[in-house]
């Protein structure tokens, strides 16, 4: 323990080491302005040096004046330098730090800069140790450590050892710091055709016989080849050898085409990545720092006193909680369905009851050799020896082995709102959007995450508790959700059934910008917002983008360590949940202007945290159309009338043997689950948003972007330079499909809403389409794309 917090402790000190990219760019300038006075300084103390001399002992005195162009400042860091120190080779110092402040300026790494130091160096040594031979006559040439070091050397390997080694010295530096090699002169002098230097190639060339000047050619294409795609003769061949103690230079490239070693994409490759490593590190360090000075985002502050509705303000409906077994009634019941199938010689070996809420389950296993389909088939048969309603048999039951017959308890538990709200399972759900939906046949708590579902529809027939439906899910997010964190966007076209949402308006709700009413009821507006959604949208895939993070969770998450900047846009994203109470009145008036953005948001707006949940109370074809289908996955069936509607719902029959009051199945892709829907009554709602919306809200409800509609669309004096760039292909498309709508061209041209409704407004002022219809799509007026061409060109006439 104590070792990790020292571990985290070194692990801080280190990152505090660090310099931010502002502090770099001070001190890269600094040493940068720094390298030029010492340039100068150093090379006007060359020239007046001798006259400066006197004048160091009088540093403090103001009335003398330097001959260094630096004055006084550079006569005593030259002489101090180049006099005392290294002497012309301290010319050195200023090309490195000019290097050095270069780099930091520029924001490059510096791990490439402890090389050049080295070498700088050794160069600064090698050139004042052999100007140090002259040191008596010239004594700033070699500077005094220049003449001594030459001198202490001449002490032990005379004047000669002293220029064997610094030869050998100058070797080192032109093969290790030049990339010299000799054979390059070797082969220069070959091709000047230098007599007694040719090759051991041509030599070996002409030992086999081969005639000299095919040995010539073979060499000049091997010299090509290492040309780097120079492909002239006159370049110089760079030669291919590799690097005898690290092996990783020259390496010889395999394309002709490579690029010079010294613009290397590879390093390029890597000064980007490390630079992208440094900035990364440098926001992740930025972020540490507001987190530990302020702590992580959080979106709850600005209402940081809202309390969530307590359990009290739901009823208990009479139920205790658990369900009351009527011991007769299983008895009873387990010996008709007995009876019943040995009537029709079907054996049971084994039967076992389930009591839920509203039906028991009563699994039974015939004896070998029963035909599963046969007891499917005695459906009938049994309801009638029952004598009740919603008889369903689930045959085989998935996963068990076994054959379920539900029946129906005579009298049936209420599931409230309350005891799924209380259960443990819903309280401690670590879900995005838990909804507490009711209880399954064994009377567990059904709770699932909306996030996951992503989309929802439910459908049954009126009266069947649909409304109770959508009350308990938005009663579940009430009390599992803070206001800022999840946003309603109500469609309420019965007008009355979600009004009572109204009250938390300024907490939960979203709503177009200067609109009065949230909760919208009018089917204009409905179009509106769904194409405001549908750019909500496109923003948040964006941000989404610029966050680099895959969906709404990771980016909420990112956000709250405060490593996204308000400035350039971020913010804290909520969910939004889009409940549309009555789709088939909307589908119906608006069609296709309601289907396209609906689809395009159940398509695409999962990672972005929208969510839809659409009820009807009409499951026909029309209605629940195949393109709504494919993209509601998640669906909840009341009880319908007939068979098809329960396969229009769920591509399955069942929905129709239910018994209503809240009986539902439930399916997400693949099993069905028969559910009881917890019971909420409109009084609890009511008390529910009284107690949210009795507390401090927001200013206004969350505004969503703003949508401008084609209708919106007056001004209709566009010129043609005015054009959108798309629009000739706008207008092919729309002239070939002979259909006026803006969201055609968005999804053929994928564009976006704006843009699209902006093009029909031209297309309209060209005289292509007719004015706006309401939701009719626009009447096209040129009947072909010869008809366009011909408007088109008289149009540029
Ligand atoms: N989960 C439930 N538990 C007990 N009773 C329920 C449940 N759901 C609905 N009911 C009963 O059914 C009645 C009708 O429910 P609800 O208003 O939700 O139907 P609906 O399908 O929305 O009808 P409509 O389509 O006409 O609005 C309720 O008043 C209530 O008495």
């Amino acid at each position: 323990m104590a070792r990790k917090k020292r571990k985290t402790k070194s692990a801080k000190k280190k990152r505090s080491l660090r310099l931010s990219r502002q502090n770099k760019v001070i001190l890269g300038s600094l040493l940068v302005l720094l390298s030029i006075a010492l340039f100068f300084s150093f090379i006007s103390f060359y020239f007046n040096w001798q006259d400066d001399q006197s004048l160091l002992t009088e540093f403090a005195d103001r009335n003398k004046e330097a001959r260094n162009l630096l004055n006084k400042f550079g006569a005593a860091v030259s002489h101090f330098f180049m006099f005392k120190g290294f002497g012309l080779a301290s010319l050195v110092f200023p090309v490195l730090l000019c290097l050095t402040g270069l780099y930091m300026f520029l924001g490059i790494d510096l791990r490439g800069l402890l090389t050049k130091w080295i070498w700088g160096l050794v160069l600064l040594i090698w050139v004042s140790v052999s100007l140090g031979f002259l040191g008596a006559q010239q004594p700033l040439l070699g500077g005094q450590i220049g003449f001594e070091m030459n001198d202490f050397l001449q002490d032990y390997t005379g004047k000669i050892g002293v220029m064997l080694l610094l030869l050998f010295g100058l070797v080192v530096i032109l093969v290790r710091l030049f990339g010299f090699d000799p054979q390059a002169v070797g082969q220069a002098f070959s091709r000047l055709n230098v007599p007694g230097m040719s090759l051991s190639g041509n030599r070996k060339a002409s030992e086999t016989g081969a005639s000299q000047p095919d040995a010539t050619e073979a060499t000049a294409a091997a010299m090509d080849l290492t040309a780097e795609g120079e492909g002239s003769q006159e370049a110089e061949p760079e030669p291919v050898k590799p690097d005898p103690y690290t092996h990783k230079k020259d390496i010889p490239s395999l394309s002709g085409d490579s690029q010079p070693a010294d613009e290397d994409p590879g390093q390029e490759l890597e000064i980007e990545v490390a630079e992208q490593e440094e900035e990364t590190d440098e926001t992740d360090l930025r972020s540490s720092q507001l987190v530990s000075d302020f702590g992580e985002f959080d979106p709850t502050l600005e209402l940081s006193k809202y309390k969530f509705p307590h359990l009290d303000l739901l009823d208990t409906h009479g139920a205790s909680g658990g369900i009351t077994i009527n011991q007769e009634e299983l008895e009873e019941n387990k010996n008709k369905i007995v009876d019943t199938l040995r009537n029709y010689k079907i054996g049971i070996a084994q039967i076992k009851a389930t009591i839920g809420p509203t039906v028991t389950l009563y699994e039974i296993v015939p004896e070998a050799g029963i035909r599963i389909s046969r007891i499917k088939n005695l459906e009938d048969d049994i309801a009638l020896s029952l004598a009740a309603l919603g008889i369903r048999i689930i045959a085989p039951i998935p996963g068990k082995g076994t054959i379920g017959i539900e029946v129906p308890n005579k009298k049936p538990t209420t599931v409230s709102m309350r005891s799924v709200i209380a259960s443990k399972k819903f309280q401690n759900a670590e879900m995005q959007l838990p909804i507490a939906l009711g209880k399954s046949i064994s009377n567990e708590t059904f709770v699932v995450d909306l996030a996951k579902m992503p989309h929802l529809l439910m459908a049954g027939a009126t009266g069947q508790g649909k409304s109770v439906g959508l009350n308990a899910i938005l009663t579940s997010l009430l009390y599992k959700r803070h206001p800022a964190e999840v946003k309603f966007v109500l469609v309420d076209p019965k007008k009355v059934e979600l009004t009572l949402y109204n009250k938390i308006e300024r907490h939960f709700l979203a709503k177009l910008p200067d609109t009065e009413e949230a909760i919208i009821t009018d089917n204009t507006k409905v179009i509106h917002t769904l194409n405001s959604l549908c750019i909500e949208m496109d923003n948040r895939y964006e941000l989404l983008k610029a966050a680099l993070v895959r969906n709404i969770a990771e980016y909420n998450k990112k956000f709250k360590a405060r490593k996204l900047n308000p400035n350039e846009g971020h913010r804290y994203l909520p969910y939004i949940v889009l409940v549309i109470d009555e789709f088939a009145d909307l589908i119906m008036s608006a069609g296709k202007e309601v289907e396209t953005p609906i689809a395009r948001l159940a398509q695409l707006a999962r990672a972005i945290g929208i969510h839809l949940i659409i009820a009807t109370q009409r499951p026909s074809v029309n209605v629940i159309t195949g393109l709504i289908k494919a993209n509601f996955p998640a669906r909840i069936a009341f009880r319908v009338t007939s068979k098809i509607d329960s396969r229009t719902i769920l591509d399955t029959q069942g929905a129709d043997q239910l018994i209503g009051r809240g009986d539902m199945l439930f399916t997400q892709g693949n099993d069905t689950i028969r559910l009881q829907c917890a019971f909420v009554d409109t009084p609890e709602v009511a008390k529910i948003t009284e107690y949210i919306g009795s507390q401090r809200a927001y200013p206004d409800a969350h505004l969503l972007p703003e949508y401008v509609g084609e209708d919106s669309g007056t001004g209709l004096d566009y010129s043609i330079e005015e054009r959108d760039d798309m629009f000739r292909d706008a207008a092919e498309v729309i002239v070939t499909a002979q259909q006026g709508s803006a969201s055609l061209i968005q999804r053929k041209l994928k564009l976006g809403y704006n843009r699209a409704g902006r093009i029909i407004d031209q297309l309209e002022a060209a005289g292509i389409v007719g004015p706006f219809e309401g939701s009719k799509a626009r009447q096209v007026l040129v009947p072909d794309i010869a008809a366009l061409d011909q408007l088109l060109n008289n149009e540029t006439n």
